[in-house]
């Protein structure tokens, strides 16, 4: 496991005693919480922005993070991402934002503080390109793609 330390600033103190921990030593995720002042209900097919109350400074360009939905709400409640995945640059300052869909067929409630998403740090690795009129190897799969390689 690789640790790294990442700056945290609390945007609303109300969040001060819920800073993100990792819930296991074999965690990836951090949960993020509802930064609200009261319950949101969400209608099915709705899309809303939340707020965390919380920013983090990354710093380090060759780390970012993403935001996950949470397996629970997202496989029983059909509460998943507007976005799908959240990327967090490892320049951004601002507030952790989670766009939150419900994708389901009922209306959810998000209440105050409840864990809704959950954030991951990754390496990132940035591309320097190269142009070429060719690529030098031919490789086994060439230009094959969008199921190429058959069902089985
Ligand atoms: O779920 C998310 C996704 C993004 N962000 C923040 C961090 C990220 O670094 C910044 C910009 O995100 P992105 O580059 O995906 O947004 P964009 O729509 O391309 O806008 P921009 O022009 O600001 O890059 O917004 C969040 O807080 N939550």
């Amino acid at each position: 496991m690789t640790t790294t330390t990442v700056d945290l600033k609390v945007l609303d103190p109300r969040m001060a005693e819920q800073v993100p921990s990792y819930a296991t030593p074999g965690s990836a995720g951090l949960d993020l919480r509802a930064c609200l002042d009261a319950p949101i209900t969400l209608a099915p097919g709705q899309t809303t922005l939340i707020p965390t109350g919380l920013a983090i400074h990354i710093g380090d360009p060759g780390l970012a993070a993403i935001i996950l939905p949470r397996s629970g709400l997202g496989h029983k409640h059909g509460i998943v991402l507007g976005n799908l995945v959240g990327l967090i640059d490892s320049d951004y300052q601002g507030q952790l934002m989670v766009s939150c869909w419900n994708r389901g067929q009922s209306e959810f409630v998000i209440q105050p503080f409840e864990r809704i998403a959950q954030l991951v740090l990754v390496p990132v690795v940035q591309a320097a390109f190269r142009r070429v009129e060719e690529f030098g190897d031919a490789s086994s799969r060439g230009e094959g793609g969008f199921g190429s390689t058959g069902k089985h």
